[in-house]
């Protein structure tokens, strides 16, 4: 019986880091920022506020486990979404898995506590916006809708995030843009290509300063 407010020990977290990254031309989990790459970034940011981590792709050079995609073909990040589900209901004691986007690495350090703490229902997902737009890849999942994102996504593999949420309890939740010495940054600024990561590198020295 989950029992709210949920609790870091409730939730497990998962780095989404499959997908093709054919913008970036190169693996984006093994794309360097600054002297990490960005799954050490991701990871560094996610541990603490979840108690375990795991990286939904065939195979991970960081010591975590691997969750890879269950469903072949087409379903891109909702396959993440839904092996991250599988492998938090196979955790004992967790809930919910939260998922973030490996090509993401400033994201919220109160994201799992700020999702956690809006969810008022065992069947509610709560997912991240910002500057008036949502995040649906940052998002609290529960564990339980494993079989009906399956069921839905052999419907039609190539629905979105987005549709899937159309269909249940959601809230949302709105972070704000993290002041920086140089502008705002938003928190959710994600990298797809290499000018991407250029734009990145600034933010990182913008946030260091
Ligand atoms: N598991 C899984 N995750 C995916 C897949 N496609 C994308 N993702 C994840 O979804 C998030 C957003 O990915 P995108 O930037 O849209 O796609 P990408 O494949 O990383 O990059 P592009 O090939 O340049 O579009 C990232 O966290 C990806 O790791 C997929 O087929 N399977």
């Amino acid at each position: 019986m989950t029992e709210f407010p949920l609790d870091r020990s409730d939730i497990a977290g998962v780095v989404l880091a499959g997908g093709r990254s054919q913008r970036m031309g190169r693996d984006k989990a093994e794309v360097m920022l600054g002297t990490d790459s960005l799954l050490r970034h991701v990871l560094f940011r996610l541990s603490p506020q979840v108690i375990s981590v795991a990286v939904n792709a065939d195979a991970v050079a960081e010591d975590v486990p691997a969750v890879p995609d269950r469903i072949p073909g087409k379903a891109g990040p909702m396959a993440g979404i839904h092996a991250a589900m599988v492998y938090g209901a196979g955790l004992p004691a967790i809930t919910h898995v939260v998922t973030v986007s490996v090509d993401c690495p400033f994201f919220p350090i109160d994201l799992v506590a700020r999702l956690a703490a809006a969810l008022e229902r065992p069947s509610q997902i709560a997912v991240a916006t910002s500057a008036g737009r949502s995040h649906p890849v940052f998002g609290l999942w529960p564990v339980t809708l494993a079989a009906d994102l399956e069921a839905w996504i052999a419907t039609d593999e190539k629905r979105r995030v987005r549709d899937f949420l159309l269909r249940h309890d959601v809230t949302e939740v709105a972070f704000p843009l993290h002041p920086t010495r140089a502008s705002l940054l938003d928190p959710f600024f994600n990298i797809n290509t290499p000018d991407d990561l250029i734009e990145a590198q600034r933010w990182l020295e913008a946030l260091r300063i």
